[in-house]
């Protein structure tokens, strides 16, 4: 579904991994997990294609990433949900609109309104659908943020650090609804430093944990 072959890739000269290989296979639920700076946030990115590998391969959905044009690349971003680290609202904007922009802004603004009914209530976000951002608290922010993520009914979910800055409770409710989100079929990246989090799925699901290191990408194995 989504594959990294080989992939090297390094911020302004300095190499941060090289030769790294990852698959996304439909429908499998995968943590990444590592030190902080260890180049997380940058491996989801070249998964989603906002970064091009350096060297050797992305494919999205069988297609060569470096083959795709703007449209392309476009095309094949719709199909992918990212939930940023940092959730990044338009925050003049109500949560339900923000929740809704990805399909406002694809031109889908009639499928917008019944989505958006059932998405808010699946997240438990109805009673502050009409609030501003800066209004919502983090597990709040980061409910609406998985919202927005997956209102386009994409394939693939990538979650960044989806449970930073909530508690215990909220963490295992955010997750709960990964796992819901990947008993429905979606394929589900999360990447965290928080390994409890990880411990706590038990048997939930039949996760599998990656480790990224030292610009080694290895298996930690499995949380069953
Ligand atoms: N746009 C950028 N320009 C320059 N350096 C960057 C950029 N993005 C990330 N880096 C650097 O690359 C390294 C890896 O960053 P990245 O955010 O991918 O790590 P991470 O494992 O997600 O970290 P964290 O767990 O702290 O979020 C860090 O040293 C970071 O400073």
């Amino acid at each position: 579904m989504i594959e990294l072959d080989n992939v090297s890739y390094g911020h302004n000269g300095t190499a941060l991994f090289s030769q790294l290989s990852l698959t996304l296979a439909p429908g499998s639920f995968q943590f990444l997990t590592g030190p902080s700076g260890a180049g997380k946030t940058t491996l989801l990115r070249l998964c989603y294609a906002d970064l091009r590998a350096q060297k050797g391969k992305t494919r999205l959905f069988g297609q060569d990433a470096s083959t795709l044009d703007r449209d392309g690349v476009a095309m094949s971003r719709r199909r992918i949900g990212v939930v940023h680290q940092d959730c990044q609202f338009i925050d003049h904007l109500s949560v339900a609109e923000n929740i809704a922009l990805p399909l406002t802004v694809a031109g889908r603004v009639s499928e917008a309104a019944g989505n958006l009914k059932e998405l808010l209530s699946w997240v438990g976000l109805g009673p502050q659908s009409g609030r501003l951002p800066p209004e919502l608290s983090g597990g709040e922010r980061q409910r609406a943020a998985l919202a927005r993520a997956v209102i386009m009914s994409p394939d693939v979910i990538i979650a960044d650090e989806p449970t930073g800055n909530v508690d215990w409770e909220m963490s295992q409710r955010l997750l709960s609804l990964l796992v819901e989100l990947n008993r429905m079929g979606k394929t589900v990246l999360i990447a965290t430093h928080d390994l409890n989090i990880i411990r706590s799925l038990k048997s939930d699901v039949d996760a599998r944990v990656l480790r990224l290191k030292d610009g080694q990408l290895t298996t930690a194995g499995s949380v069953l």
